[in-house]
């Protein structure tokens, strides 16, 4: 994958995930692990290559995309309305079901993570990408989502997660990637971005 400025991120990627099986993308700041997971969502197209996707995805990126003066079901609202899964457990799966009337400015960033991954949830969607679904998330939040993560795997799901940390996923392959770029490319690749 070459990305503006001709930076080459991801090369010779060849990954596969079945039904059932979880994938951990690791590696340091900047070897291109969101870049990989948004090419697997189609955000972003491979320079070469590509990706087959036989089932539908649900996307957890860095923003928890929440209004902030909507309550924590206001927000959640229209994904619930298109789920088979009922709003209610998926808040008692999240512990968030007390919350549901609070504003969502005024929710804690792990609680926001947490409401964030509850779309997720209600997405009905087979595999789930997740970025850095982990962050800001306590010990106890972080046991909670290894029982959700389980739980869609033993229905048939499957799932990518980026993360800096260990997370409770039970024979999950695991794929390191390298830094491949120099950071001073990001020069150019700024200068293209943003034209004079
Ligand atoms: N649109 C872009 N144009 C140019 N370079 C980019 C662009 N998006 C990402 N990069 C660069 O590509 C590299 C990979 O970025 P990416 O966000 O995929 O890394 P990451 O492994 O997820 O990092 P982190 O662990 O910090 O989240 C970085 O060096 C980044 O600066």
């Amino acid at each position: 994958m070459r990305l503006p400025g001709d930076r080459l991120v991801l090369d010779q990627v060849n990954l596969t995930l079945h039904s059932g099986e979880a994938m951990l993308l690791t590696g340091p700041n900047g070897a291109g692990k969101s870049t990989l997971l948004r090419t697997l969502a189609g955000l972003r197209s491979p320079t070469r290559g590509h990706v087959e996707r036989n089932a539908p995805i649900a996307w957890l990126g860095h923003q928890d995309a929440l209004k902030p003066a909507l309550s924590l079901s206001h927000n959640l609202a229209l994904s619930a309305q298109l789920s088979s899964v009922p709003l209610a457990r998926v808040l008692q799966a999240l512990d968030l079901a007390h919350l549901a009337d609070v504003p969502a400015r005024l929710l804690s960033s792990g609680q926001k993570r947490r409401a964030a991954f509850a779309r997720i949830m209600l997405s009905d969607a087979k595999i789930w990408l997740l970025d850095e679904p982990s962050v800001g998330l306590d010990q106890a939040s972080i046991a909670r989502l290894g029982a959700i993560m389980a739980e869609h795997r033993k229905q048939g799901g499957a799932l990518v997660a980026t993360t800096h940390v260990p997370l409770p996923l039970p024979e999950a392959q695991t794929h390191q990637l390298p830094v491949i770029a120099e950071d001073t490319t990001l020069l150019d690749a700024f200068d293209e971005d943003f034209p004079e």
